[in-house]
Parts: C-alpha cells; structure tokens; sequence
C-alpha cells in the first residue's frame, strides 16, 4: 500500500486525486496540506507540510508555483520522494528542483496523461522531417478561465521538444503585437487562449507551403492527469534520489 501525502488537496485536481485514491487498493492518502481548509476529506489536512508528522512513501502535489520552494526544501529534508505536477515554475525554481533531486526523488511533469507523453515523443520525429524542410512550429494551447499561468507547462513542453529534435536553436515567442517585422525562421510561437471550463488543449502546427500539418490533444476531464500522477506516485515510492518524468513511468 503506497501512502501519499497530497499537497493541494482542496483543489480541483488535489479533489480528483482523492476521489481516485478512495477507489484504489493499493494506495491511501495519509494527510493532505492546503492553505485552503473548506473541504471535508477523509484524511486530516495541514496548512503546511511541516505541521504533518504522518510517515509517507510519496508527495503528490498540485498546488501553486508560490508554494513549490516549501514544499521541495521540506521533501530533500524529509528525504521523501515527489511526484511535482504544479506549472509555472521560476528558472530559480526549476534550478531548485535539479539540487532536491540530488538528495530526493523528483518526478516532474507539466501532463500526467498519456496522450500528450506520447505527443512528446511524436513531435520529435515530426520535427527533425519538417524543421529542416522549413515548416514554421506553432503551439496554440487552450484552458480554463481559473488558470493562473500561461503559457501552459504543458506547451512549454510541447515546445521544448520540438526545439530538441530540431537543433535546440529556436527561441519562443509569446506576443507579436509590440513589432511589425515578419515571422523569424528560427521561433516557435506559443499562443494562450482562456475561457470557461475548457479542460486542457494542444494543437501543434507545422506550417509549410501550401500544407499544414496538425497535431491535436483534448482532454476531457481532469481525471487523465489525475490517473497519471497516482501512476507516477506508485512508480516514484521507494526510488533512490534523482531526477525522473513521465518516460520513466510509461513504457512505450
Ligand atoms: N501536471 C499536470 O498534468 C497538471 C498540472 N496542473 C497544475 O497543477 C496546479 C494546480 O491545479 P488545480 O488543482 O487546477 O488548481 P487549484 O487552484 O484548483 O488548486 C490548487 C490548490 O493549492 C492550494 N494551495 C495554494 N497555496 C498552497 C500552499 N502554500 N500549500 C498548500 N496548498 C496550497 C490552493 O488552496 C488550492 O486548493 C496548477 O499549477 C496546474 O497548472 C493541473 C492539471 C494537470
Ligand atoms: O492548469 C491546468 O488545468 C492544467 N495545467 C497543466 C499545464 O499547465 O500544462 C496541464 C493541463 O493542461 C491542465
């Protein structure tokens, strides 16, 4: 029985997870820690994971890019594995977690479902044809009206690996309204729209001439990312420190 310790928990996708857990055989959440303390949960919550003495094998977290230097300082102290799904993290931040992977397992994945971990690795192959051949690489990435960062982790990825594939020389361009100049060769431009309830949608486009190539994820309810990171929360309890992601979880 793996034991989590689910940081977020009155959350949406912190609610997902505990809704999933509560159905699983071989996991528990021991405690929950959140800011928030509205929520009944059949588990005790802490505002701060310092405030939790429960023994766990695993954090799963989906809260807020403020609350990840706590929570990653607290898990190399507690030598406790963390499986981080929170987006919108600083440079500093993602510096952070190269040093707690040095004492602790780190998962961390801007998408827990496997659709877009595939599309990760598709794009790659996609990219090294028609990078080359001059197509023109777009993400257009689509959520909620409640999210507070943009572009996506998600497209950021989406993103990064196209770059990878394609020689690592492009740079990201988030806004085209302060110039009037012609679209440079070497960018990848990430578009962010927001509106109502829309789960999460990626649309990477390779733009040649005379022919458009798209690539398209939905997802249709949160319960894809949640059923990932309980995967991922089983894969990460017991790993000796460093740094993982969703490649070491599934097996293509
Ligand atoms: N990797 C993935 O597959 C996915 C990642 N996400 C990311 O997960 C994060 C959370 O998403 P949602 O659940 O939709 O957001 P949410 O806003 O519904 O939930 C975040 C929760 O974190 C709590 N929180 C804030 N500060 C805290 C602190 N210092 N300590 C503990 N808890 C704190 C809030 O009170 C809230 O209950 C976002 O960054 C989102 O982009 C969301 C879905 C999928
Ligand atoms: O905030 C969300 O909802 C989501 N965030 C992740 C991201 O920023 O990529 C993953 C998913 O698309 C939902």
């Amino acid at each position: 029985m793996v034991k989590i310790i689910m940081h977020g928990c009155n959350g949406k996708m912190g609610q997902v997870i505990t809704r999933l857990v509560a159905e699983d055989e071989g996991a528990v959440i021991v405690a929950g820690i959140d800011t928030y303390t509205g929520i009944e949960n059949p588990y005790p919550v802490y505002k701060s994971l310092e405030e939790c003495e429960e023994e766990a094998d695993v954090v799963i977290d989906f809260s807020n890019a403020k609350a990840v230097d706590g929570l990653l300082n607290m898990c190399a102290d507690r030598k406790l594995p963390v499986v981080l799904c929170t987006t919108g993290l600083s440079e500093e931040q993602i510096a952070l977690v190269e040093e707690t992977a040095k004492k602790t397992a780190v998962l961390k994945s801007a998408n827990m479902s496997l659709g877009i971990n595939l599309l990760l690795k598709l794009l790659k192959e996609a990219a090294k044809v028609l990078a080359p051949a001059g197509y023109d690489m777009e993400i257009v990435e689509k959520h909620h009206n409640k999210k507070v960062d943009a572009p996506s982790g998600t497209a950021l990825a989406l993103a990064d690996s196209l770059n990878e594939a394609a020689g690592g020389v492009y740079e990201y361009k988030y806004d085209r309204s302060s110039e009037r100049v012609a679209r440079d060769k070497k960018e990848i431009g990430i578009s962010a729209v927001r509106g109502g309830t829309i789960v999460g949608e990626h649309e990477v486009l390779f733009a040649g001439e005379d022919e458009v190539i798209e690539f398209c994820h939905t997802a249709y309810s949160k319960a894809v990312f949640g059923k990932g990171a309980l995967e991922a929360a089983k894969f990460l309890a017991g790993k000796e420190a460093g740094k993982y992601d969703m490649s070491d979880v599934i097996q293509f």
